[in-house]
């Protein structure tokens, strides 16, 4: 697939500020988070429960969630002005690869796995050859160390770990420009973990894919020796690779999770 499109910056956000609108009045979730990701960068996102990491990514992979709201800063997704982002809401899915929290929970019950993860290009392309398409899942599928047979299945015939290995091949079946994962490893047996992790890997050096990923799991972070960023109550407290954390000025009264 062609990248005519070739930003510096895979992500580029800078003082972003999102509120969760519910029923009651709404809530600060992010509050003035700058960062910038690089093509065939990585970055995780850390934090306590509550301190805003799937609000942030729930908004950079333009989700259309009507309790999120960008209301301060600025955010460009692959070129793309995520708080305004127009006609070009589709161009940002398509260049975005998106597995949100609970992904594999919530695969469209009543496709096949087959049409889970051609989805996307379906959405995509009116003219699509099935071949080239059955092959494209087979292979995600192979990656994903899911038998082929499992292309014919239901989400519901699938364990929770199949499941979210699923959701990482959709995720995949556009060969997105970067990746915004939410608990990518949730349900995977750890002998699944470095399939997921060589999956990434291999797109960001080989595709120059960037990847923002919300996780908590320390060895994880450690293995991809990523830059983190630890958010608590919507600010960025700390950044920094592995235990060169730098903290934020005024955030080491907050800085025990
Ligand atoms: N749908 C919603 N409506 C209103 N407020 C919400 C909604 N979802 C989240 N919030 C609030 O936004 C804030 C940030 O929540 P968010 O889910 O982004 O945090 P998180 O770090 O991802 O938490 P977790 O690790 O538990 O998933 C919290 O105060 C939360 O109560």
């Amino acid at each position: 697939m062609s990248r005519r499109h070739d930003p510096t910056h895979a992500i580029d956000c800078s003082d972003l500020v999102i509120d969760r609108a519910g029923h009651g009045s709404p809530t600060r979730a992010v509050d003035g988070v700058t960062f910038s990701l690089s093509p065939g960068g990585l970055i995780c996102v850390a934090g306590p429960t509550g301190s805003g990491k799937s609000s942030l990514v729930l908004a950079l992979a333009g989700s259309t969630d009507p309790s999120v709201r960008i209301v301060g800063g600025s955010a460009h997704v692959c070129g793309v002005n995520v708080r305004r982002p127009g006609r070009k809401h589709r161009v940002l899915t398509y260049r975005t690869g998106f597995v949100p929290q609970g992904a594999g929970a919530d695969l469209p019950p009543r496709l096949t796995v087959q049409e889970v993860i051609a989805e996307p290009i379906l959405a995509r392309e009116r003219r699509v050859n099935t071949k080239a398409l059955s092959i494209r899942v087979a292979t995600l599928l192979d990656e994903m160390h899911l038998p082929l047979g499992t292309a014919a299945k239901f989400p519901y015939e699938l364990s929770a770990g199949m499941r979210q290995r699923v959701a990482i091949a959709r995720s995949f079946v556009l060969e997105p420009m970067v990746l915004i994962a939410d608990e990518i490893l949730a349900n995977l047996d750890l002998e699944v973990r470095p399939v997921v992790f060589d999956a990434i890997t291999r797109r960001r050096k080989e595709q120059g894919m960037g990847a923002l990923l919300v996780t908590n799991d320390a060895d994880f972070i450690r293995e991809l020796n990523a830059e983190t960023l630890m958010l608590k109550g919507g600010h960025v407290v700390a950044r920094g690779v592995g235990k060169d954390l730098l903290w934020a000025p005024n955030a080491e009264a907050d800085s025990q999770p």
